[in-house]
């Protein structure tokens, strides 16, 4: 009976993203208290649900998807009618003196982008406001938008700096953006006193030696943070019929000496089996192309029908449409 309703009601799963990166000695993690950050999300419109601290991060679970805060490096990930432009200004405020090296903006294309607030019905909007939003910012040039040409679109905002920043470790993200889940994949995701999503969906078996936290919603929905060293992985999943979405995320994972790349592309199809996804591999250093022996894609049963490449300030994006 409550399916039908959610059906009707259906929730916007659809992330969107944004990671600002710190210069040298910024301490974040330090500035950064979990009562400052509640504070800083507070305009946004979502809050924390728990968070875990570990050597290298600390990760937050928010109502609408997750919070990663690194000594140098955040990223926030709202879903929702979250307004996530609106935390950006309390960030910045927190890291000075430090300045901002980079602010990068992604997200799909929402299912019902009208029903969004000002400015993120569009992407033309929310270029025009995030311009205004780093014009503040010594020293950062926005780029051109991408935005990828079929109808599972994928929106990259950007302004990174124009000078020359230290030598950094090559950061490596993939985000995968799932919609049409298997139904009997989502029905897992409705709540059930008799187990719990994370053993009941094969999420735990992704990432066997991440330390996890994840929330099960009720009636439905799930969200999941995990930490592996200097590595996360994160997963949310809003399984209402008719609008049924989820995304995977891992960040500071190295492909080519620890996990197998098409491995855990691999295991995130089995576990939701999507109609559709676009997969996205960001580099913070290295001009990618797609074609490197560790980013190989071989997923039986799905076709690619697009691929992207976008060099960026610092590094590049390559996304794909399957
Ligand atoms: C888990 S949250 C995160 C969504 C994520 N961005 C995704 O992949 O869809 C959304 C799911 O939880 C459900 N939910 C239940 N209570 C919620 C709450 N208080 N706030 C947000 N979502 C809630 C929503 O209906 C939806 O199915």
């Amino acid at each position: 009976m409550y399916r039908k309703a959610l059906k009707m009601e259906g929730f916007e799963g659809v992330e969107k993203r944004l990671e600002m990166a710190f210069s040298t000695g910024a301490r974040l993690r330090q500035k950064l208290t979990e009562e400052a950050l509640a504070g800083i999300l507070e305009p946004v419109e979502c809050y924390i649900i728990s968070s875990k601290s570990e050597e290298h991060v600390d990760a937050y679970l928010l109502s609408t998807s997750s919070c990663f805060v690194h000594d140098d490096r955040i990223i926030v990930k709202t879903c929702g009618k979250t307004t996530i432009f609106k935390c950006m200004a309390g960030i910045i405020r927190t890291a000075s003196p430090q300045v901002v090296t980079s602010v990068l903006y992604t997200r799909g294309e929402f299912i019902w982008p009208e029903k969004q607030p000002s400015p993120h019905k569009s992407l033309a909007d929310e270029n025009a406001h995030l311009k205004e939003l780093v014009k503040s910012i010594p020293g950062l040039k926005v780029m051109d938008p991408l935005v990828t040409g079929n109808e599972n679109m994928w929106h990259v905002l950007g302004a990174f700096s124009t000078a020359e920043v230290k030598a950094e470790e090559d950061v490596v993200t993939v985000e995968m953006s799932m919609k049409g889940l298997d139904t009997e994949k989502a029905s897992v995701f409705f709540k059930k006193t008799s187990s719990n999503m994370t053993e009941a969906s094969g999420v735990k078996c992704i990432f066997p030696g991440a330390k996890l936290d994840a929330y099960d919603f009720e009636p439905c929905g799930y969200s999941m943070n995990g930490v592996e060293g200097k590595a996360v992985s994160t997963i949310h999943v809003a399984p209402e019929v008719g609008s049924s979405f989820a995304s995977f995320e891992v960040f500071g994972y190295d492909f080519k000496r620890g996990k197998k790349f098409n491995e855990v592309v691999t295991q995130v199809l089995a576990t939701f089996k999507p109609k559709k996804f676009t997969l996205t591999i960001h580099s913070t250093t290295v001009r990618l192309n797609g074609n490197e022996p560790e980013f190989l894609l071989d997923l039986g049963g799905y076709t690619c029908s697009e691929k992207k490449v976008k060099h960026l300030g610092h590094g590049s994006i390559i996304y794909y449409c399957f």
